[in-house]
């Protein structure tokens, strides 16, 4: 950190004095060698022999930074001065059935968009068939530049897109952050559910009432129905410096394992079926996790439709001195499980609340529900 304090120097004072930068600047192809070379396999490999999904997310998000390094470099200055973190992760859908561990995966992806001091990252994998590189996921990311020590916000270079596709490309970026501003504006921790959310809860409160008694406390549960709250996972983790990244803090990588691998059990548990997950969304990065925390991580099923199961998982830090939790993290995942699952029911308006906001999860879901039938990603 000490080194890195010399590098503000070369920060920028303003946008203006950054030279634009194209997109295909910032293009890059990184190739996963799953097929040539066994000795990596291990890392990636379920006991299903697929490809660890976790791992893959671990991948997207340094591949995300290593991009915006290269949109942001400096070519006069061997280090960047720039601390990039990622804030969110808008989405990443699913687009392709089984992952092979025996088949080589490529990478690619380059910055689409870019604020004053955050930049949008598209990224996409593929996977190889016969001689052709098939398309697996596509996944949409938002890093943020701070200054070298990171504890304040740093310039990123314009962007300028080339090509209508190009400009495409940006408007979506623009329309994305409209829509992501749009979203938590309506967030249910600011706002009432809609007049259709209100009925929805009510209804399914109807359906929880003993008919056999005239009264709003004994409730019980409809057939093939499961009570919110005992579709819980939880663990802790102990962020040892091994998960560290340049800046000192957790990897935003490690803490998507941990939570996505807690989230496809709870899934499968809920099921009582193996799941795959079709979807992720909107994870966003609220609070960095300094070195030697102890990471709470919390996950459960907050909505069901048919063979669909949305989980959530809230992340929350605290020291071993300090035993106040702190929220770092809240994740959204989509998994498909084999068979039709239980219909999940929230007893309590918190619940109710987080029933409804899953179910937002669900519907904004890109990729068709028909499509997800082949679609076998695994832990
Ligand atoms: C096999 C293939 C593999 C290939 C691999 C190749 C490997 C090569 C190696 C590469 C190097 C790898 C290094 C890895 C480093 C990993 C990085 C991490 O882990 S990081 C660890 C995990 N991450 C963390 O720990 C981060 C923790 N979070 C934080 O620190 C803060 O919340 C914050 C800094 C993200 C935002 O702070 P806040 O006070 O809000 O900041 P401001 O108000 O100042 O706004 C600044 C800008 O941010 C925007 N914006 C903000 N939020 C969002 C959002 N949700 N959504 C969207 N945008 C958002 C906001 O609009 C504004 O934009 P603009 O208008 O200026 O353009």
């Amino acid at each position: 950190m000490e080194e890195r304090k010399l590098l503000h120097s070369f920060l920028a004072e303003s946008q203006k004095g950054l030279p634009p930068r194209r997109m295909k600047d910032s293009y890059i192809e990184v190739l996963l060698p799953l097929g040539s070379e066994p000795e990596l396999r291990e890392k990636y490999l379920t006991v299903q022999n697929t490809v660890r999904f976790g791992r893959i997310l671990e991948d997207l998000d340094s591949l995300g930074v290593l991009i915006c390094y290269m949109h942001t470099k400096i070519h006069s200055v061997k280090m960047s001065p720039l601390s990039i973190v990622t804030a969110l992760v808008d989405k990443i859908d699913m687009c392709k059935k089984s992952l092979s561990p025996e088949q080589d995966i490529k990478f690619s992806g380059h910055v689409s968009w870019v604020g004053k001091t955050s930049m949008e990252v598209k990224m996409q994998m593929f996977q190889l068939h016969g001689d052709e590189f098939c398309p697996v996921l596509d996944a949409t990311f938002v890093m943020v530049a701070r200054d070298s020590e990171n504890k304040g916000p740093a310039f990123v270079n314009p962007l300028i897109p080339e090509s209508p596709e190009e400009e495409e490309l940006f408007r979506q970026g623009e329309s994305n952050k409209g829509r992501r501003i749009a979203f938590s504006s309506v967030s249910l921790l600011k706002m009432a559910p809609s007049a259709e959310e209100r009925t929805t809860v009510h209804e399914m409160f109807l359906n929880t009432l003993d008919p056999k008694t005239i009264s709003f406390q004994s409730r019980v549960l409809p057939p093939n129905a499961v009570w919110m709250e005992n579709s819980k996972l939880k663990s802790l983790e102990i962020c040892h410096p091994q998960e560290r990244n340049i800046f000192n803090r957790i990897f935003g990588g490690f803490l998507m394992r941990k939570a996505y691998e807690l989230a496809w059990a709870t899934a499968c548990s809920f099921g009582g079926s193996r799941a795959f997950v079709v979807a992720v969304d909107d994870i966003m990065f609220q609070k960095p996790v300094e070195v030697g925390s102890l990471l709470f991580l919390s996950s459960q099923v907050c909505f069901t439709q048919n063979n669909y199961i949305q989980v959530r998982v809230h992340s929350e830090v605290a020291s071993l001195q300090n035993k106040e939790h702190t929220t770092t993290n809240v994740f959204h995942f989509t998994f498909m499980s084999e068979k039709e699952v239980p219909l999940v029911f929230p007893r309590t308006y918190g619940e109710s609340m987080l029933y409804l906001d899953g179910q937002r999860h669900f519907n904004s879901m890109s990729v068709p529900v028909t499509l997800r039938k082949d679609n076998f990603v695994e832990p």
